[in-house]
């Protein structure tokens, strides 16, 4: 009972009403001093009730229904002062894991002093929300990389001569909680009504971020809410790399060269800016690769979008291709049927609908071109077309050289001519010659000696196991 009219408690006390009768709640208002606000605005209320001639069981209701009110106003407006007032004195710049931008504040924060000293931190093998390592396959994987990063909660840290304070906070939804995908935030404030070291802390961030990237390929990968979410980052695939056709290797990579450098030209003849290409043909002869190796050689990144992703809607697929400033990676359903709900023209408006990106390169890569709608491949959608078939002997041969370069010239030209002249001319992949040569690692006059057999044992068609080694795209 005591309790009643102190401040900060009345809303507990009001809890447990029930308990006490209404007599013992009005004496002990009426006896608050006259300093106490709610005991002035129990006296106000009683004078108001008896004037308006109320019983004294509604004055007592209405008193604390007065008070309370009064209460919980004044700490709404406490918390809306407290609010402002710190927004005058305190900037503060929020990451989110759905973002780019938080992978660049973990690994920022992985590479400062502080983290390597606090004494409360957390260790991921990924600073990647999607949860893979951002350092690419290349790695030892018995080896994955560590990353000693601040634990969830408040951190003091200096910047550029400033105190930060960083609050990390972890997703309190249990269901985020158990996908690899849940949901974190990171806030980091100083003292002072600029944004100018924030922001030159984000910079900062990006640029180690990107720099480390410049020799790696970086994927992104589409996710069911529109967002774009980095997957993996691998070496950069030099196109020496790719067995194809010479001729047909320089006109694409210069197709693409020109493109991009092309941009007041297009604009000048009213001509959307944009680039097509289909790679179309066997599975594993490289189509795959071949768009790896272009967006090392441009110094792009890839994006895929997988149109079997269920969560995908048109509008989803129009925001991610409208957010493409670079290469995308499109593997896609002949028919834009999937088990999501991308319609046809959904498809064929985020390729060049109105709000499609500009400056970007479409590569579709398909094993059947027959089954493509004809609109979906038209001019101006897809402007290039690029045929990719089993090996001719011709690729064998390459193919072998690459594969053994510690031979002597007339050792390395002896072998892989002997080697292709056992391949029939287009009946296997490269990626099954790829393999036969990877079981024949270090051996290459085994590789020759052994082929014929191996050629033997497939005459009816090629091995069933086509697994590659590159990751699909659009994983
Ligand atoms: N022309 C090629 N030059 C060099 N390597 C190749 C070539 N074609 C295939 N390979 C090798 O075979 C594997 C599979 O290639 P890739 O995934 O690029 O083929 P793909 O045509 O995209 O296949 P799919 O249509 O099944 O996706 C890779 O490891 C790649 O290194």
């Amino acid at each position: 009972m005591s309790f009643i009219g102190r401040r900060g408690i009345i809303g507990p006390a009001y809890l447990s009403l029930g308990t006490q009768n209404s007599y013992g709640y009005s004496r002990s208002l009426s006896t608050l001093p006259d300093s106490e606000p709610s005991g002035t605005i129990g006296k106000l209320v009683a004078i108001v009730a008896e004037r308006l001639g109320v019983g004294e069981m509604a004055t007592n209701g209405l008193q604390l229904a007065v008070i309370g009110g009064a209460l919980a106003g004044a700490r709404y407006f406490g918390g809306f002062l407290v609010d402002f007032l710190k927004k005058r004195v305190v900037v503060t710049a929020s990451f989110d894991s759905r973002d780019e931008s938080y992978s660049w504040v973990l690994n920022w924060l992985n590479e400062h002093p502080y983290s390597q000293r606090t004494t409360q931190f957390s260790v991921s093998t990924s600073i990647t929300s999607s949860g893979s390592s951002s350092l690419g396959e290349d790695r030892d994987k018995r080896f994955p990389p560590v990353y000693f990063l601040p634990a969830p909660g408040i951190h003091l840290l200096m910047y550029n001569n400033r105190l930060l304070w960083l609050n990390r906070e972890l997703s309190q939804n249990s269901a985020a909680a158990v996908t690899k995908s849940s949901l974190e935030r990171i806030h980091i404030s100083t003292f002072g009504r600029s944004r100018d070291v924030l922001q030159q802390l984000v910079l900062d961030a990006q640029q180690k971020f990107i720099d480390r990237d410049l020799s790696r390929t970086v994927v992104f990968a589409a996710d069911g809410y529109g967002n774009w979410r980095r997957t993996r980052s691998r070496p950069k695939r030099p196109l020496s790399t790719i067995v194809i056709p010479p001729c047909l290797k320089t006109q694409l990579v210069s197709d693409a060269k020109e493109f991009l450098v092309s941009e007041k030209w297009y604009s000048d003849r009213g001509i959307p800016y944009r680039r097509g290409y289909l790679l179309y043909g066997t599975p594993g002869s490289g189509k795959t690769s071949f768009v790896y190796s272009l967006a090392g050689e441009l110094g792009l990144n890839i994006y895929v979008v997988s149109l079997s992703n269920k969560g995908l809607t048109d509008d989803t697929l129009g925001e991610l291709v409208s957010d493409v400033d670079a290469a995308f990676v499109h593997r896609n359903r002949a028919d834009g049927s999937g088990t999501n709900s991308v319609t046809f023209s959904g498809l064929l408006n985020a390729i060049d609908g109105v709000a499609a990106q500009e400056g970007r390169i479409l590569c579709m890569t398909t094993n059947h071109k027959e089954k493509l709608d004809p609109a979906l491949i038209r001019p101006g959608r897809i402007d290039v077309r690029v045929h990719f078939e089993n090996a001719t002997q011709e690729q064998a041969r390459e193919l072998f050289t690459k594969f053994y370069p510690g031979l002597t010239e007339t050792e390395s030209r002896e072998l892989s001519e002997t080697f292709a002249a056992r391949i029939p001319n287009l009946k296997f992949s490269m990626a099954h010659l790829q393999g036969f040569l990877m079981g024949h690692k270090g051996l290459p006059i085994r590789a020759v000696d052994e082929v014929d057999s191996w050629v033997e044992s497939h005459k009816d068609g090629p091995p069933k196991d086509t697994s590659s080694e590159n990751e699909p795209l659009d994983a």
